[in-house]
């Protein structure tokens, strides 16, 4: 049985990643933490992976004491930077543990990992290209860790492919253009009744194609984070591993 600790447990995600960890034959609880509550109470003996969803503003913060307590951590929040995940490295570097895993994943729905694959395989291919992502009202993030993630991968296969400047001839923009991620632009909607989606848009003098991912569920998600924590208690991964992809045969 694999020991997994959640903390933000009564969130959205962590609620369901709850049920998922009691639901699964390999994996049981051990606690169920969320904001106020002691993470020291995590430890090595009593668990063997943590699952972090929180918001991206204390997640740092969460994954650097858990590195420092001894555990491996499977982290879902978005807000990562490159500063931050070097930040994550140096922990491990000095984890109490030999071969201690934390684990990031911007997303961990099979459809949105698959569109994020295919975005670069496409991008070298294609004049134009644009990132649309749209989710609930509730998100607090923008825009989503998915979409900057997309955003650079298309940016390095473009770069890799010796491809030029997106063609774009706007004078004025209050706004409108989005946010330009490695010289993507990114836009974000949130409307009520939706959960978790991505297009990516891509063109060509007389012709388009579109990659798309719905998430219409959060169960989506929960195939992923139970197969990150299976990985990840293989003590197959030490140190920092970002992105689904790495246990997917892409
Ligand atoms: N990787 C993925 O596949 C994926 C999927 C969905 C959401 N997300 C991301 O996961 C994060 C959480 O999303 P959500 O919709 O569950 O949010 P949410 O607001 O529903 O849940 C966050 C939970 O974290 C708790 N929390 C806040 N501070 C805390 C702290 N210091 N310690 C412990 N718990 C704390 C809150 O009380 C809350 O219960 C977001 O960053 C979101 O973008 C990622
Ligand atoms: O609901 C959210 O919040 C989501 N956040 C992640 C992101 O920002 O990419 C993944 C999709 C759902």
């Amino acid at each position: 049985m694999i020991k997994v600790s959640v903390v933000g447990a009564k969130g959205r995600m962590g609620s369901h990643v709850v049920e998922a960890v009691n639901g699964a034959e390999d994996t049981s609880l051990a606690l169920a933490l969320d904001a106020g509550d002691d993470l020291t109470q995590i430890t090595s003996e009593n668990t063997d992976i943590v699952v972090e969803f929180t918001v991206p503003t204390v997640s740092l913060d969460n994954v650097l004491a858990l590195v420092a307590q001894g555990v491996n951590v499977v982290v879902g929040t978005t807000g990562w930077t490159d500063e931050k995940l070097d930040q994550v490295r140096a922990a491990l570097a000095k984890a109490p543990r030999e071969n201690q895993s934390v684990f990031i994943a911007p997303n961990f729905a099979i459809s949105a990992v698959l569109a994020d694959y295919f975005a670069k395989v496409a991008a070298p291919y294609f004049e134009s290209a644009e990132v649309i992502e749209l989710h609930h009202p509730n998100k607090v993030d923008a825009p989503s860790g998915t979409a900057i993630h997309t955003a650079h991968a298309i940016a390095e296969a473009r770069k890799d492919a010796g491809l030029g400047a997106i063609p774009d001839n706007t004078q004025t923009d209050g706004g409108s253009r989005g946010q330009v991620i490695d010289g993507i632009h990114v836009h974000a909607v949130r409307l009520r009744g939706l959960n978790a989606h991505e297009e990516v848009l891509f063109g060509n003098a007389g012709e388009q194609l579109t990659i798309r991912a719905d998430s219409f569920d959060r169960i989506s998600f929960m195939p992923g984070v139970l197969l990150a924590v299976r990985k990840i208690a293989s003590g197959n991964y030490p140190g920092l591993t970002v992105g689904l992809d790495h246990f997917l045969d892409l």
